[in-house]
């Protein structure tokens, strides 16, 4: 469904510094810690992480089922945190669509492919175009399963259709958390390409939660999740080479937000056992990061001298990210 409503510019998901504080019995936990997200519109993104890093605690804020504690939280120019009751609905309804773990959050159990998909568009409001939903069935390749009830389906059957169920209203984002969780391996690449054609022929922005390491085939950028906070991202493209041959490209990046800091890998850290602090020297195309703990190897010579030991008084209290040589 189209609605007037909707930014057609910028960013379809748009975090910035989002921050979730649960309290259970007056212990804080932090599952967010100031993530910063932006998801291009038309882009199928792949966000991972450890157990407890906080994804599913981002998803249920995208999805408007629960709201941060602080920080900027934005679906296709919606701003989350100020949705009112009503607007919520409509939201979860017109703009998003889901596709959970477990079927029985998907599907109703005594409807069949087809009348789960017609249900959700009669749900959107949109009664006119039966044809539809068999449109998206085909797209999800299960158009011959219509009139099967998901008992009937297997697990991965039942997790197309329930993509198709998502796009029922045509929404501009899909949310998937877990989607191939229950499945073996040959389901879950049959789901994970139901995303990557749903992507590709509709332009349908999706994020996707998982654990699931053959994801990364299958989207154009991988985001990682530690400690509440985007760490790393994988990007991967097509080059193709001057015989016309196509190569598979992929490459990491570390996560810089917006006021400059960065994560760096836990097996970075551990090689160069870097901790607590560290000495940066700004190169003209590179910053350097060296062990800055006492007995460390200095930096090779250099003569820029921006994190050399200097005089306490040459700097401005507080502006020195090592903390130098002070103790
Ligand atoms: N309702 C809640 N009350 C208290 N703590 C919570 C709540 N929900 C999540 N947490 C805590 O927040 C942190 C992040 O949890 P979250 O479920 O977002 O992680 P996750 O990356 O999705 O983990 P998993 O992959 O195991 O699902 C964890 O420490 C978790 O215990």
């Amino acid at each position: 469904m189209t609605t007037t409503s909707i930014a057609d510019t910028g960013p379809d998901i748009e975090c910035h510094g989002l921050v979730r504080i649960f309290t259970v019995a007056d212990i804080e936990v932090q599952a967010l810690q100031g993530l910063d997200l932006l998801v291009d519109r038309g882009e199928l993104v792949a966000l991972v992480g450890a157990s407890g890093s906080g994804k599913s605690t981002l998803l249920s804020i995208l999805s408007a089922l629960d709201a941060p504690t602080a920080g900027k939280a934005t679906v296709a120019g919606r701003d989350l945190p100020s949705l009112s009751n009503r607007e919520r609905v409509r939201y979860r309804r017109e703009v998003v669509g889901f596709v959970w773990q477990q079927t029985a959050r998907n599907l109703l159990p005594y409807l069949s492919a087809l009348e789960n998909v017609q249900l959700a568009r009669a749900i959107g409001g949109d009664r006119k175009h039966p044809e539809r939903a068999h449109e998206l069935l085909d797209l999800a390749g299960v158009a011959d399963l219509a009139g099967r009830r998901p008992a009937e389906l297997s697990g991965g059957q039942q997790q197309r259709v329930a993509i198709a169920v998502a796009l029922a209203n045509d929404p501009r984002v899909l949310l998937a958390d877990e989607p191939t969780g229950d499945l073996d391996e040959h389901a879950s690449v049959e789901v994970l390409e139901t995303f990557e054609t749903v992507n590709r022929e509709l332009g349908t922005t999706a994020l996707l939660v998982t654990h699931d390491p053959t994801v990364s085939e299958h989207v154009q950028r991988t985001v990682q999740i530690r400690d509440g906070r985007t760490s790393t991202e994988v990007l991967r493209w097509t080059h193709t080479d001057d015989e016309g041959r196509e190569h598979a490209m992929a490459e990491e990046f570390a996560v810089l937000d917006r006021v400059g800091r960065l994560q760096l890998p836990d097996d970075y850290l551990a090689r160069l056992s870097l901790r607590e602090r560290v000495r940066l020297r700004l190169e003209a195309d590179h910053v350097g990061v060296w062990p800055g703990h006492r007995g460390a190897p200095e930096p090779g010579s250099a003569d820029s001298g921006a994190s050399e030991p200097h005089e306490a008084s040459d700097q401005t209290e507080g502006d020195d990210p090592q903390g130098g040589d002070r103790g």
